[in-house]
């Protein structure tokens, strides 16, 4: 059962804040949804899950429009973090919401989460620290069965072991296969240790779509050294320049070839060495402007 999100598009305030987006998701995979803050992210699962109208496109589950057809739609899930709507009301109360909202609801795995990391049932949300909130958010998503579970910032707040054991209850979760997990998220280098796939989103574009394994065998990070400060044609054409100290230049190519790793060649650099590519320089060679470069260095 394939989620196929087509031609993704909203307004907000006369702003096209996603245009046309389209992608697909198979069961069982994991997926990061990076940008810059404000880029539209929270906004692209709440449109997705229904909670704002579309300005036009389409969320498809299994060839059907889900917006038509509320069984289609207990089978994606997201507790949007920046809802209010529970604050008010216990941890059991919620449980008992999700029951009648998610036939499939999982209450025995309900039941060992909230006690394995100490959450009370009969305590108001409003009265959970940050930290606390957050797991619950992740433990109820879990729980709804659904096979789609989109994840604003899951990881803000929570102290590192629990970010560790949250992280290992996703892939558990995705390695059923059953299940596919959709993570926004600033926090590149957690999201890179657990994910199959990257969408970059810009300008209410999606400019990218990695397959991390592909990305990683395609790509390149280069120390570069030159004679003098000028930086040769080929290397701008071809890579994005993610920083410069004097001579040095770091450069990401994203689609390094032979040909190309000839043509950097000829440029005669004095020194240059490869470096270990992650997530966090594919977002700064794509996502970095002018401005910032000003502000870095
Ligand atoms: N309900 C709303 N009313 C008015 N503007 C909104 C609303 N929701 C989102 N926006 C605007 O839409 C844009 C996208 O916001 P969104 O929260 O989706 O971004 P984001 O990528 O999740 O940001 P962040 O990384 O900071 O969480 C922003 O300019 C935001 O101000």
């Amino acid at each position: 059962m394939s989620l196929v999100i087509q031609n993704l598009t909203k307004l907000i305030d006369g702003h096209q804040t996603l245009d046309a987006i389209s992608f697909s998701i198979a069961p069982g995979q994991i997926i990061g949804v990076i940008g810059r803050n404000g880029v539209g992210k929270t906004t692209l699962f709440r449109t997705i899950n229904g909670q704002y109208l579309t300005d036009a496109g389409t969320v498809l589950l299994d060839n059907q429009v889900v917006v038509d057809q509320p069984a289609l739609r207990t089978q994606l899930s997201f507790v949007d973090p920046q809802a209010n709507f529970f604050r008010g009301a216990t941890a059991q109360q919620v449980q008992w919401y999700y029951q009648a909202a998610y036939p499939d609801f999982d209450n025995a795995k309900f039941t060992t989460l909230l006690e394995r990391y100490h959450l009370p049932l009969n305590r108001k949300l409003r009265h959970f620290s940050k930290g606390m909130f957050g797991l619950f958010t992740i433990i109820l998503s879990v729980c709804t069965q659904a096979q789609y579970l989109f994840l604003d910032e899951p990881l803000d707040g929570l102290d590192v072991l629990i970010r560790k054991n949250i992280l290992s209850i996703l892939i558990d979760e995705a390695a059923t296969g059953q299940r596919s997990i959709i993570i926004a998220s600033h926090n590149l280098a957690e999201l890179e240790g657990v994910i199959d796939r990257a969408l970059m989103l810009k300008d209410g574009h999606l400019i990218h779509d990695y397959e991390l394994e592909t990305m990683r065998s395609q790509a390149r990070k280069i120390q570069l050294v030159y004679r003098d400060k000028k930086i040769p044609a080929v290397v701008q054409q071809h890579g994005h320049v993610v920083s410069v100290s004097g001579r040095i230049i770091v450069v990401v190519f994203e689609d390094y070839t032979p040909a190309l790793a000839a043509a950097i060649e000829a440029t005669q650099p004095v020194f240059q060495e490869r470096l270990p590519l992650s997530l966090t320089d594919l977002f700064m060679a794509n996502l970095t402007d002018e401005q910032d470069f000003e502000l870095l260095s």
